[in-house]
């Protein structure tokens, strides 16, 4: 007898999660209809959802948050990353919490639909992470149906037909397209954002727009710098156009190797000015092949607010925000460069410096938002560096 698709229904569910390899998680959908294809990744972080689907670098991925009570503070226009969310769905274990929280506007299921991403509650969230710790991250869709009516044939095919992120420049899709000024401090309770208000002498920092979060733009400006950001794709005739004290590389979505295509050479560029360089995540991994490195696609990557880093200098441990699925490959590092901090998860390189000229980069996330603030240290570091 010819297979029948519906036999595979689940009665009742409304939203499913079809791997590449035909494996279901039936569950129930939220936010908006419809289904997106892209690589299936696991967050361990307990705060912070609507951070995490507005980073930039969750673009192509779907999140499974592994933290139950998603929803809980609702979803408001400050606590953004990104001008819209970037990641395609998410998969959460319990139902979108209600928001109990004053600084809520509107329920995270409300806010998932206004903006066309997808949810599935109600899913054995441990079995999907034991199965990307096992096999690494799948490639995915994630879909919401109300009347339950799914064609998984189609779907799985779908999951199987998706390129994957390796190879992907998605930064460019993410960057802004213009050159623009920020001149805005992080959150005060009772305040919101503070302005800048640097003097014009402050050092100057031109940021490249990798799929840049809000959050290291409030560091940058905090620890005084004035910033102006550039696109992806500016030259470095562009940016020293701009008269930059110092380059900063941002986070960002996709496959450095993609995206080191065009950013490498301006980074190389740079380099040979001798000028100070501060790099985070994407912005690590592009400098680190801007010096002879070579990034590798992790098994199952890191992301969450809990991770543990340890400088290499005095033994001291950060606990770290992370979002990465690529990873420079220390045994690649050059002479001229050493690494300055790693994992100690799983001994991946997170820090790398050169020896010669003040350039340096990570691969966690010292800004957090979401996740703890021990590695601000780094934007100070950079700063004082400028002047
Ligand atoms: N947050 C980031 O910048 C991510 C960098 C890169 N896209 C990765 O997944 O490793």
């Amino acid at each position: 007898m010819a297979d029948d698709p519906s036999a595979r229904q689940q009665s009742g569910a409304t939203g499913v999660v079809v791997l590449a390899d035909g494996t279901l998680f039936w569950g129930h959908g939220a936010g908006a209809e419809g289904d997106a294809v892209g690589e299936l990744c696991f967050n361990t972080a307990m705060t912070g959802y609507q951070e995490v689907m507005t980073d930039p670098s969750y673009a192509g991925q779907i999140i499974t948050f592994t933290f139950p009570h998603i929803g809980n503070v609702g979803a408001n226009a400050e606590d953004i990353e990104g001008v819209n969310p970037y990641a395609l769905g998410c998969v959460m274990a319990e139902p979108i919490t209600a928001p109990s929280s004053f600084r809520s506007d509107k329920p995270f299921d409300q806010w998932l639909a206004d903006w066309g991403r997808i949810g599935v509650t109600g899913v054995d969230t441990r079995a999907i992470t034991r199965r990307i710790r096992k096999l690494g991250a799948p490639n995915a869709v994630i879909a919401h149906n109300k009347d339950g009516l799914f064609d998984i044939d189609a779907l799985v095919a779908k999951a199987a037909g998706w390129s994957g992120l390796e190879g992907l420049d998605l930064a460019k899709e993410v960057s802004s397209t213009q050159t623009w000024v920020w001149d805005e401090c992080p959150w005060k309770l009772g305040e919101g954002y503070q302005p800048g208000d640097l003097p014009a002498d402050a050092p100057h920092v031109v940021a490249v727009d990798y799929g840049i979060k809000r959050a290291i733009l409030r560091q940058l400006v905090d620890a005084g710098a004035r910033v102006t950001v550039v696109p992806a794709i500016a030259s470095f005739d562009e940016i020293m156009a701009l008269n930059p004290d110092g380059l900063f590389l941002s986070n960002g979505p996709g496959d450095p190797a993609a995206t080191g295509v065009y950013a490498v050479p301006t980074i190389q560029k740079w380099l040979a000015t001798k000028k100070p360089l501060f790099g985070i995540c994407l912005g690590h991994q592009l400098l680190g092949i801007a010096i002879g490195a070579k990034t590798v696609k992790m098994h199952q990557g890191h992301r969450g607010a809990n991770h543990p880093v340890k400088q290499l200098s005095d033994g001291k441990v950060e606990i770290t925000s992370m979002n990465h699925g690529f990873t420079v490959d220390a045994d690649t590092l050059p002479a001229n460069a050493r690494a300055t901090h790693i994992s100690l998860f799983d001994q991946t390189l997170c820090g790398l410096e050169l020896t010669d000229q003040m350039a340096f980069s990570v691969q966690h996330h010292p800004e957090a938002s979401p996740g703890p603030q021990d590695s601000y240290y780094l934007f100070r570091r950079f700063v004082e560096g400028l002047r």
